[in-house]
């Protein structure tokens, strides 16, 4: 069997049901391209590593979990530095962009690539796009150097700045294609730092780029508070976020346990996926029940949150509830209005719950109850990385750079089965990893909190359908 590309994967099969996934390099569309010897075999940090270059036919499967008869399945190739590169230092231009919502460990990410690039490559001119990705054609660049970027992992944010909407791909790479017009041969590498939107965003810039014949590689480094990208292990920054809710649910625990019936509410980001909440609950062990968009729940009745509400003060005299931002729209208004990147905005479901909350004991005159509502969402994505999301971002950014040295392009860097490989761009857009609710990692949450599963009611059916989606990546979830 040979193998298959179009122009986003190459897939390559082996024997015994092996499957490379490959990503696409510049020489796939320039031929004739130059090689050097990479920089780093005279590197004295590096020289001494026994096998530090990755072979050429390293490869990371992307599922762990076998029995004896399982074939191999989908391989990634494996991230690392090649003997040879397809970039002379002193020619490439690198740019850098941020795009979409914040999340811990950008600034980290920036540092790494500028840092990578210079005392690993030589490479020296490296630019910082302002804004996002119309910073590509309507701002002004930054030149980012080693000094400049030194301590800005201690900070939160991007100092390169973020956008949403204004992607417009002719633009961005004619922008791109301009930089090299004093050169004979344009050589460069974009790196895009986003999430879904922008990793999407990235794929077509890098088809636009290959169209055209350019030599510009295209490395993506994945970015989400929400852990919502599949294939990769986990999203830089969701560590930080899940550390920094403890804060949140502590102060609402503290609050509800010094009150009569006290209850604290904590709203936690997840629009799409409940990853925030449900990890920050499993770490707290102060929260009573977690909801989540992918496990629809109901107020009232038998089996409702309610009737759990009451058992748990009468219990315990107070409670925690944590509430992902996307949890139970399907009960809110919606709002059919959209942001500058066409995500559709969601309604403020802690503020709601906590309303109807409050109405239903007001109502029933049974118990009076104290209830503190918690908003912490800005707060959990402003931080800087601690210190797990540090090393990974270095080592995200790092295979980033030795990626698009060795002339891979159209791929973002990520964490597989705990080893960095190359995923083609489409493995990361085509879904969204979710919480899959008939999961192990739920049944855990569910037995740690002791809350109703909700699925006992007309919404069960609805629960189930919201889960058969493709977009469900259930290996990560166990
Ligand atoms: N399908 C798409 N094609 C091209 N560009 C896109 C696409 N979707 C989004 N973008 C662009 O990508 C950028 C970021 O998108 P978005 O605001 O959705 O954030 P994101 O990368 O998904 O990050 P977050 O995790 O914060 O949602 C925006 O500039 C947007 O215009
Ligand atoms: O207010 P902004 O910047 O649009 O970001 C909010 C969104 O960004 C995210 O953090 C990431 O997608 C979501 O959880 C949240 O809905
Ligand atoms: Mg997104």
């Amino acid at each position: 069997m040979g193998s298959q590309s179009n122009f986003q994967m190459k897939v390559v099969p082996g024997e015994f049901g092996y499957v490379l996934q490959d990503v696409p390099h510049l020489s796939d569309y320039i031929s004739d391209l130059q090689t050097y010897p990479n920089p780093l075999r005279s590197n004295p940090a590096y020289s001494v590593v026994k096998q530090y270059f990755v072979d050429m036919d390293d490869s990371v499967p992307e599922k762990i979990v076998v029995h004896k008869d399982t074939p191999r399945g989908v391989h990634f190739r494996r991230a690392g530095p090649r003997q040879q590169v397809y970039f002379a230092s002193d020619d490439v231009l690198a740019c850098i962009v941020t795009c979409g919502g914040l999340c811990p460990g950008l600034n980290t990410v920036i540092r790494e690539i500028v840092h990578s690039l210079d005392y690993m490559y030589g490479v020296t001119k490296v630019l910082g796009i302002d804004g996002g990705y119309r910073g590509f054609y309507s701002k002004n660049t930054i030149n980012l150097t080693p000094k400049l970027v030194n301590d800005i992992h201690k900070r939160g944010g991007t100092i390169l700045g973020t956008s949403r909407g204004g992607h417009d791909t002719m633009k961005i790479v004619d922008s791109i294609q301009d930089r090299g017009i004093n050169q004979a041969l344009l050589l460069a590498q974009v790196y895009i730092i986003g999430g879904d939107g922008t990793l999407n965003g990235a794929a077509v810039i890098y088809e636009e780029i290959r169209k055209r014949g350019l030599c510009v590689a295209v490395a993506g480094v994945p970015k989400t508070i929400d852990n919502d990208i599949p294939v990769i292990d986990r999203s830089f920054g969701f560590d930080t976020a899940v550390e920094e809710a403890q804060r949140a649910i502590n102060a609402a625990h503290v609050e509800a346990q010094s009150a009569e019936n006290g209850i604290g509410v904590v709203k936690l980001m997840g629009r799409y996926s409940g990853f925030i909440a449900m990890y920050a609950t499993l770490a707290s062990r102060d929260v009573d029940c977690c909801l989540i968009p992918e496990s629809p729940f109901y107020l009232e009745g038998k089996g409702g949150l309610y009737e759990y509400i009451e058992k748990k003060l009468k219990d315990n005299g107070h409670m925690v509830i944590v509430v992902a931002e996307g949890a139970g729209q399907e009960l809110l208004a919606a709002k059919n209005e959209e942001d500058a990147s066409g995500n559709k905005l969601l309604q403020d479901v802690g503020l709601w719950i906590s309303q109807r909350i409050k109405e239903h004991f007001a109502k029933q005159d049974k118990m009076s109850i104290t209830l503190k509502y918690i908003d912490p969402t800005y707060m959990i994505r402003a931080i800087p990385s601690n210190a797990s999301d540090n090393v990974y971002c270095t080592l995200l950014a790092q295979s980033a750079v030795h990626g698009a040295m060795a002339g891979y392009t159209g791929f973002t860097s990520g964490l597989v089965n705990g080893r960095h490989t190359y995923i083609p761009f489409n493995r990361i857009t085509e879904k969204q990893n979710k919480v899959v609710i008939t999961d192990r990692m739920w049944a855990r949450l569910l037995s740690s909190t002791n809350q109703p599963s909700f699925l006992g009611s007309k919404c069960a059916s609805a629960g189930n359908a919201g889960n058969t989606d493709a977009s469900i990546n259930a290996t990560k979830n166990t």
